[in-house]
């Protein structure tokens, strides 16, 4: 013992000192880590969890893909842990259904996404829970509706913009995806701020550009790594840096656009969503209870462009790409629109009816394209059972969509881009197991004016044009994933049909 005690000049006794301490402290936090990602009693079971990192699955294969990886062995109800985030994955119909449906009221809320909790404050829609998110979702829902009927009108007018900017084209090779962004987000545009922008307009290609690349980095991996590890990433340097630099210009133009509202606010002429907004604050002034105020209208604005504008666009692009790929298809397409609207007039909602055939392509587009394959968390309000499982409030649920929309036991053909699938002796076929826009209290509020935008926008493309891949080109279906999943850039031919 002596011999030991020499090796350890008294220079080094403080080193020792240390190194045992840092050895202590991260045994303490890996025990504390460890406790922290042990199941619950009776939660749903799932893969081991490590130390720090808790589910180790493949990053280089997309999440959803994992996610089904899990399903087929573990079942329809599972639990992974990343970094600090603990998530119950419910998968199938019966499953998704019995949670968002018939508990309705207990999966109402979402969960705290920090990168979300940072920008919307919990104001506006997507992020907000509890009484600010039942108002303004009653007003959303409210409001959506009451300007329907002019929905159909502004994506005609939409419409004719686009099939021009494609003409400018002249049948040569070129990337959709600017031309159609630029249309889905003129219709929130108008529906918001009461006018379309030119396509050309700089401040318009502004307003697009800081959307697309905050969602972009929202959905990224260093997006995925803040929510992870809030705590640390808020005082780190990285490219997560410019959503917030972008969120401060989206709002202070939003805000321009307010100010503007407030000065020609005419009461008895309420023609947009923020003459509406501004309305409501008017009418709840002195309420201490109303949430509607200029930071709410605000983040509720931004709030219908994050999530009405990249969803729709991905859902047109997917539709010509499947056309460019399925040539037979888009010609039985042509004719149903050549003998119901034929060359002279724009295709309107009532034409839809007649439409089986379109209709069934466009609903296997939304299940082919799978564009949101894992909906949007949801968290528990109150301590409930699922299957058997114990789920404490406060958890995290994710729902595959995925594992409905290519469900075996669900569909003829699941892998195939296949639209009998929603055709029955020539007459559309309503699928129950077809969850595009989810289901229960949060489910998708723009569904009709996506499907109104969907509709318009590809018979009057398809009414124009016949869409093909460029010579000497192999089109694919590889796709990314952020916070949508959508086809990598690719380049078509619109050839003008007549
Ligand atoms: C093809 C297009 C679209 C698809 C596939 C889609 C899908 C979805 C899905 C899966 C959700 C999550 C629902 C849940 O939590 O269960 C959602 C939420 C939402 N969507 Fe859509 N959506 C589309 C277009 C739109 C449009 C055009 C708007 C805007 C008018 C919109 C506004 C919203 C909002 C505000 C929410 C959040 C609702 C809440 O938290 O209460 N979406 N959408």
């Amino acid at each position: 013992a002596n011999m030991e005690f020499h090796f350890w000049p008294i220079s080094q006794l403080g080193k020792l000192n240390v190194s045992v301490l840092l050895v202590v402290l991260v045994v303490f936090l890996l025990i504390i880590d460890f406790v922290r990602k042990r199941r619950p009693k009776n939660f749903p079971p799932g893969p081991q969890l490590f130390p720090l990192v808790g589910t180790v699955v493949d990053l280089r294969q997309p999440l959803h893909l994992e996610m089904q990886k899990l399903t087929a062995r573990y079942g329809n109800i599972f639990s992974v842990q990343f970094g600090g985030l603990t998530f119950v994955v419910v998968s199938g119909y019966q499953m998704v259904r019995e949670a968002l449906v018939h508990q309705a009221e207990i999966f109402a809320d979402r969960p705290h996404i920090p990168l979300l909790q940072e920008i919307f404050r919990g104001f506006g829609l997507i992020s907000s829970n509890g009484h600010i998110w039942r108002q303004q979702r009653k007003f959303v829902s409210a409001t959506l509706k009451s300007i329907a009927v002019s929905f159909e009108s502004k994506v005609q007018e939409e419409s004719r913009y686009l099939v021009e900017a494609m003409e400018e084209e002249k049948g040569q090779p070129f990337d959709p995806h600017y031309k159609i962004n630029s249309a889905v987000s003129n219709i929130i545009c108008s529906i918001t701020f009461g006018n379309r922008f030119d396509y050309h307009d700089s401040n318009f290609q502004e307003l697009l550009h800081l959307l697309a690349e905050t969602l972009l980095l929202i959905g990224s991996f260093w997006g995925q790594l803040y929510n992870a590890f809030p705590l640390i990433m808020r005082w780190l340097p990285g490219p997560f840096r410019k959503i917030f630099r972008h969120w401060d210009k989206l709002q202070r133009f939003v805000r321009g656009v307010i100010a503007k509202h407030k000065e020609d606010l005419d009461q008895s002429d309420l023609g947009d969503y923020i003459d509406c907004y501004l309305k409501e604050i008017e009418k709840f002034k002195g309420d201490t209870n109303s949430y509607f105020h200029e930071e709410n209208l605000l983040c509720s604005t931004l709030d219908l462009f994050l999530t009405g504008t990249e969803t729709t666009a991905t859902a047109i692009r997917w539709a010509l790409l499947y056309m460019a790929m399925y040539p037979n298809i888009q010609e039985k397409v042509q004719l149903e629109i050549d003998a119901v609207i034929g060359q002279c007039r724009q295709p309107t909602m009532e034409d839809k009816e007649r439409m089986p055939y379109t209709n069934a392509v466009l609903s296997e587009v939304l299940r082919m394209g799978n564009i949101v394959p894992l909906g949007v968390p949801r968290m528990s309000t109150n301590d409930t059972t699922l299957a058997g499982f114990h789920v404490p409030k406060g958890t995290t649920l994710m729902t595959s969509l995925t594992s409905i929309m290519f469900d075996k036991n669900v569909w003829e053909t699941p892998d195939t881009f296949n639209p009998e699938h929603f055709l029955e002796n020539g007459q559309y076929r309503r699928r129950e197991a077809f969850l595009p826009f989810s289901a229960g209290k949060r489910a998708c509020p723009g569904e009709q004016l996506a499907r109104t935008e969907l509709f318009i926008f590809f018979t009057a493309l398809l009414q124009k044009f016949t869409f093909q891949a460029p010579s000497a080109t192999v089109l694919s279906f590889a796709f990314t994933l952020s916070l949508t999943r959508c086809p990598k850039p690719f380049q078509l031919c619109a050839l003008p049909r007549c």
